[in-house]
């Protein structure tokens, strides 16, 4: 087997626990959207928004629509690009600050210090991710990435996604480990070739995924796959 040479890493529930973005990140987008829209009629990435939900559903009120897919965590790119916009106010006043898991820095840089190249895929928006690793309760990481993937290469449940992913970073699938906490985007991803890892986190009370390797924390990852430890 080939040896690693890109890691390519979930956020929610792998390496940030999922009540930060539930209890935390959410709500905090949710208050202000009223306002952001308001006052953020001009921003290109506003109208983009805006067209986008009409076309989902035709004559909805916008405010209502966003609230009802948070409500239902649906990952739907003009949500995930709104609430990106709503928590930079928050991320750059200091309201915010990202709660990694505590595993997770010593490990990144680790990784990064001996050459693994890193990479971050998320529904979240690339401008969101790098947000909370520029953000984070451990300082700015966003140098250790050398690239951040959203829903604009594709959904995380598809294989032609992680295919794409491997593509632009131009390393072959079976190089590229993939953490997640979701069955089905690690399935998807070992469809296209690439390694998998489900992180089993405690404190999301995450459900073993049947047929994938397990680990409880980044520590466990570095053991089993036999990458630097922190
Ligand atoms: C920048 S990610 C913020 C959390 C979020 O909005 C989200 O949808 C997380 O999805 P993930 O794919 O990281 O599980
Ligand atoms: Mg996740």
């Amino acid at each position: 087997m080939s040896a690693i040479r890109l890691i390519l890493l979930d956020i929610e529930g792998t390496t940030l626990p999922i009540s930060f973005v539930k209890d935390v990140l959410f709500p905090y987008s949710d208050k202000i959207m009223p306002s952001l829209l308001q006052e953020q009629a001009e921003n290109p990435l506003v109208k983009v928004a805006l067209a986008d939900i009409e076309a989902a559903n035709p004559g909805c009120d916008p405010v209502a629509q966003l609230h009802d897919w948070t409500v239902r965590d649906e990952k739907v790119a003009p949500l995930k690009s709104l609430q990106g916009l709503a928590w930079k106010s928050g991320f750059e006043s200091g309201d915010l600050k990202a709660r990694l898991y505590p595993d997770v820095p010593p490990a990144l840089k680790a990784w990064h210090a001996t050459g693994l190249r890193l990479a971050v895929y998320s529904s979240g928006s690339a401008s969101a991710q790098r947000l909370l690793y520029g953000y984070s309760d451990a300082g700015d990481l966003t140098d250790l990435f050398e690239a951040f993937y959203d829903l604009d290469v594709g959904g995380k449940k598809i294989a032609e996604s992680y295919r794409q992913i491997a593509l632009r970073a131009g390393v072959a699938p079976g190089q590229i480990l993939f953490l997640s906490d979701i069955g089905a985007e690690l399935d998807a991803a070992a469809e296209a070739g690439l390694r998998t890892c489900q992180l089993v986190r405690a404190e999301d009370g995450t459900k073993p995924h049947p047929g994938v390797h397990q680990a409880a924390d980044l520590r466990s990852v570095s053991q089993q796959f036999e990458l630097p430890v922190s």
